[in-house]
């Protein structure tokens, strides 16, 4: 970090103009982060102080305006001088302290480079206060990122490198469309420099209607390539993007966009209403999540994730993401996702819920963590490690004759040696140590190394919003229905793929305990995300259950009137035979469409989106082309 006097000569501020002086605006406004560094060095704001200094961590005194104990002179000194400096607020003006607060927190919040630490952070006692960090700006670190040739690291990455390697500018401003047009997008990215997000843009008919929206950069950074992360590079991904948009573009014809984005008024209203509001205030209503990325991890229940977020988002007309290629089911799982492995439509996707394994920087990048939900689901290590051996046949990929198998209990006895036999391990073979962890995106090189598998956990819990259980599968329904303010039957839901009851193995205690063994980081990984459930769980409080109760009366409901009884077949992918359903022939008009795709599997579905697409496609074109 600069010296004090370094960096006030460096910008040539007259320090009188910073301080002191609040009738006049600075001639020279410095961009937040070093004008808020400075303020920390001077040292003169009651409880602005480092907490960490090499490590950049600092707090930020945080009183509520509309508590007693709030004092205008003293709480409020540090916002009336960013508003000062800013040219928000003069001398003489009417002091507007929630205001103030506003615009600072917009102002952190739009630094990339400022993140917060809440578990540092105290929001409680007579100096509440929120503990902040100061990352190193995106150059430093994708050079940092940068090996020199021939250095390959064989440590493992630790938490600090797997997060400090991630281009969080990426991450697009808190629900924000910008409407912006083709021409224009170079001049938008020059004047957004300052605040390096992602964003996504609306192309509007000259009557103002959506014809369709699309993302782009801001900042391309020239390479990322990290060691968790399957060493996706941005800037071909964004260049991707940009050439697809040059076909929207053609294909679309005519459009004519009608604003340009706004840097300096990106703050959520939400944010001005937090301290407006008088404590006693009802919180406003509120507003269901429609973005959302599932991570759809193999035998976990996540087929019937699956179908209720088709349902969600079909009846609302959200975009999916799809994978590129029609004859594809998934987005080239095992493989790390990559941008490209994505249909590109000019529109960013509101829900990804099929098979991809996890890979941050470019899922972020599609599905900006500000706007977007991230869900995903695990069960419980040892039933999951059985339904996935025998479902996938494991021990016909494992044995290395054709005529035989290496049956559960034969492989767990000795399972290093069995997989060394293979000679790739690819496909559903990756499977075969710590799934979840391997689907969520750790390399299977790391599976072994504790300290690592536990700061992936830590990662994980930073990236993922809810984690069910499918132990737990109703409770993780109700929970995610109230944070993401859905309605019951939005839930509802038709357990999907269930083996057969002569497929399903019974399990020896001693057999238990070794696959445990074998799947330690799932272990770990699981227990970890029960507590989180139910910790979650706790804060809903009583109403929680009431939801609950609610919400199973209606499973039943939807069962008897959807449902024709008896046993019935279906293969969700040719040749696996699991329980299917079928529709009473006398259900009700209303419910007819509904039970038909509550019943409906996820390639079907993926089919049924396509064609919804091609038809969505042709009404634009039909409408955009048509002669004025
Ligand atoms: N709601 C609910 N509650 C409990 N269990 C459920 C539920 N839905 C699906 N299942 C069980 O999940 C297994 C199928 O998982 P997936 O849909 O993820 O499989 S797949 O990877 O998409 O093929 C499969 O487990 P097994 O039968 O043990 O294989 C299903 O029975």
């Amino acid at each position: 970090m600069l010296s004090k006097k370094m960096r006030l000569s460096s910008v040539g501020v007259d320090r009188s103009l910073v301080r002191g002086a609040s009738s006049r605006v600075p001639k020279e406004r410095k961009r937040f982060t070093p004008w808020l560094e400075e303020q920390i060095e001077e040292g003169d704001i009651d409880g602005l102080e480092w907490i960490e200094k090499d490590k950049g961590i600092f707090k930020v005194p945080w009183v509520r305006v509309d508590k007693p104990e709030f004092v205008l002179e003293t709480h409020a000194e540090l916002f009336k001088r960013w508003a000062e400096h800013t040219g928000k607020y003069r001398k003489g003006d009417q002091p507007d302290p929630s205001t103030w607060k506003t615009r600072f927190r917009c102002a952190l919040r739009k630094m990339n480079e400022i993140v917060e630490i809440r578990e540092l952070g105290s929001l409680e006692g007579s100096k509440p206060y929120r503990a902040f960090k100061f990352e190193p700006k995106l150059k430093d670190r994708s050079s940092a990122f940068k090996r020199s040739p021939g250095k390959r690291s064989s440590r493992p990455p630790s938490l600090e490198s797997l997060e400090s390697n991630i281009p969080s500018p990426m991450e697009p401003v808190k629900g924000t469309r910008d409407h912006l047009p083709l021409g224009r997008m170079l001049n938008h990215l020059q004047i957004c420099e300052e605040y390096p997000q992602r964003r996504s843009f609306d192309y509007r008919n000259p009557d103002g209607s959506i014809i369709g929206d699309f993302v782009a950069p801001v900042v391309m950074p020239e390479e990322f390539s990290g060691p968790a992360y399957g060493g996706t590079k941005l800037g071909q991904s964004a260049q991707y993007l940009v050439e697809q948009l040059s076909v929207t573009k053609t294909r679309t014809g005519s459009l004519k966009p009608v604003s340009i984005c706004d840097c300096e008024n990106d703050c959520k209203a939400d944010d001005f209403l937090k301290d407006l509001l008088p404590n006693n205030t009802p919180p406003p209503p509120c507003k269901p999540v429609n973005n959302v990325l599932f991570l759809k991890t193999h035998k976990t229940g996540s087929s019937t994730v699956t179908n209720i977020l088709n349902r969600y988002g079909d009846t609302r007309d959200l975009m999916f993401a799809l994978p590129i290629s029609r004859s594809l089911y998934s987005f080239y799982w095992p493989r790390p996702f990559q941008l490209r492995f994505t249909q590109a439509f000019g529109r960013a996707p509101n829900i990804l819920c099929n098979h991809a394994r996890y890979n941050k920087v470019p899922m972020n990048w599609l599905f900006p963590k500000t706007t977007t939900r991230y869900i995903t689901l695990f069960r419980e290590p040892t039933d999951h490690f059985e339904s996935v051996f025998n479902f996938f046949h494991l021990d016909k990929r494992l044995s290395r004759s054709r005529n035989k198998v290496l049956p559960l209990h034969m492989f767990l006895e000795n399972p290093s040696f069995y997989l060394k036999q293979v000679q790739n391990i690819t496909g559903l073979l990756t499977l075969a140590k710590n799934p979840t962890l391997f689907e969520l995106g750790l390399d299977t090189k790391y599976h072994e190394n504790l300290v690592t598998v536990r700061n992936y956990i830590r990662f994980l819990q930073h990236e993922f919003d809810i984690v069910m259980l499918m132990e737990h599968f109703d409770e993780s329904l109700v929970l995610l229905k109230r944070r993401f303010c859905w309605k019951i039957e939005d839930i509802l839901y038709f357990k999907l793929n269930e083996r057969l009851q002569k497929h399903k193995q019974k399990v020896p205690s001693t057999v238990r305990d070794q696959i445990k063994h074998w799947n330690s980081g799932d272990v770990l990984l699981y227990d970890a995300f029960n507590r989180t459930l139910w910790e979650m769980i706790k804060e809903e409080g009583p109403a929680f259950f009431e939801d609950l109760s609610l919400f199973r009366r209606e499973l039943e409901n939807i069962k008897t009137k959807c449902l024709r009884e008896g046993n019935f077949l279906t293969k969700p992918y040719s040749g696996r035979l699991v329980q299917g359903y079928a529709v009473r022939s006398d259900v009700s008009k209303e419910l007819n469409d509904t039970c038909h795709k509550m019943i409906k599997n996820e390639i079907p579905y993926l089919d049924y989106h396509r064609e919804k697409l091609v038809k969505l496609y042709q009404t634009i074109d039909r409408s955009v082309n048509r002669p004025f």
